[in-house]
């Protein structure tokens, strides 16, 4: 797990755009092989959202070859609702970029069959490939999507409850009435996340130094999700000076001495050409090497019909269930009580 340690939110959010456009345009994207972005939402990725559309304005980074899948939507909202993280997608980013509407993927929260669009949405992150990198945030539960303290380390799309300190913290966007926050959501699991090739985690802000201390430098543990991406092998951390009050003064010194290290000894770029060893000057190491790289299958999307805003229905309603499930395991599951039975209708 790499840290990058910057000055503050607006200096975190410039790097994480950089690196993610450069990301975009080294992969060259095509239609039958499109660079798959992992996207969150909450206050934090705000930044960078402007600062691709503000890149993309100015001609300089195209979305046409870009597939995205949303990690979390709450259930029950309706999808134009104005805190349903569908509508936040469009306002911030969707709507200003050169996307085509059919590579544009969230979880459908008003799905009639919520097991079923949970196993579908992983099932289309399969069929396109799988996630070239993942950019998230961190609750100050030390939660990544919706993945609340206690999710299993192998989890997958499912509904979770949210809990009360999420809810608590997401009071602010309704009004600061917590009573007004669903208390269910879709969420990608902690094993989806892990599973893209590249994860890029945003922590701004001084009350989510105690949870970025347990994830950085306690052990990985399910009541902190995010410390599962210390086992991840190509997991980097932006985060804030505020961020980093919790943690030794140790662990912030040999972070940052390497990232000036990098900064103060850049590659001799005269003599190379490799992408990575250009972004190792911009301070953060590239993640490629041959043997990463998975075998990409052509997009079923362009199959698909496409789908305007408006039409929206989630990845269920797109023919995913459809496609044969993958066998991840020789016994039958436990049979439990899925999250999306507990629906109070
Ligand atoms: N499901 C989202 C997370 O994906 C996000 O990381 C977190 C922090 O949001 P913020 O960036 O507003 O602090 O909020 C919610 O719980």
């Amino acid at each position: 797990m790499r840290l990058l340690i910057r000055e503050d939110d607006e200096q975190v959010c410039r790097v994480a755009s950089e690196y993610i456009a450069h990301r975009i345009r080294q992969f060259s994207p095509t239609s039958a092989r499109p660079f798959v972005l992992g996207l969150p939402t909450g206050s934090t990725p705000l930044l960078v959202y402007r600062n691709l559309v503000h890149m993309h304005k100015r001609g300089v980074l195209t979305f046409q070859n870009v597939v995205t899948f949303n990690m979390d939507e709450y259930v029950g909202l309706p999808p134009h609702h104005e805190q349903s993280y569908h509508q936040f997608m469009f306002d911030n980013f969707f709507n200003h970029i050169d996307i085509r509407p059919e590579n544009i993927h969230l979880p459908n929260g008003n799905a009639p069959d919520l097991d079923a669009e949970c196993k579908a949405y992983e099932e289309a992150i399969m069929q396109v490939g799988g996630i070239e990198l993942f950019l998230g945030g961190m609750g100050s539960d030390g939660h990544m999507a919706f993945n609340e303290p206690g999710s299993s380390l192998r989890s997958r799309t499912r509904v979770k409850a949210l809990t009360t300190e999420t809810i608590n913290a997401n009071a602010r966007f309704f009004d600061g009435d917590a009573g007004k926050v669903p208390y269910l959501a879709v969420t990608v699991g902690v094993q989806t996340v892990m599973d893209a090739r590249e994860v890029l985690i945003l922590v701004t802000g001084a009350h989510k130094s105690l949870a970025l201390m347990k994830c950085v430098e306690e052990g990985v543990n399910h009541m902190w999700t995010l410390s599962c991406l210390q086992l991840h092998q190509h997991a980097t951390l932006i985060v804030d000076e505020e961020a980093t009050l919790d943690l030794k003064v140790k662990t912030v010194k040999y972070f940052k001495s390497i990232d000036s290290d990098m900064v103060a000894n850049p590659p001799d770029q005269s003599k190379s050409t490799r992408e990575d060893e250009k972004e190792a000057y911009l301070g953060i190491l590239a993640p490629t090497s041959e043997v990463d790289v998975l075998p990409v299958t052509p997009s079923i999307r362009e199959e698909s019909v496409p789908v305007s805003q408006e039409t929206f229905l989630g990845a269920s309603r797109l023919g995913f269930t459809s496609v044969r499930a993958q066998q991840r395991s020789r016994t039958p599951d436990p049979i439990l009580e899925s999250m999306g039975s507990r629906i109070v209708h």
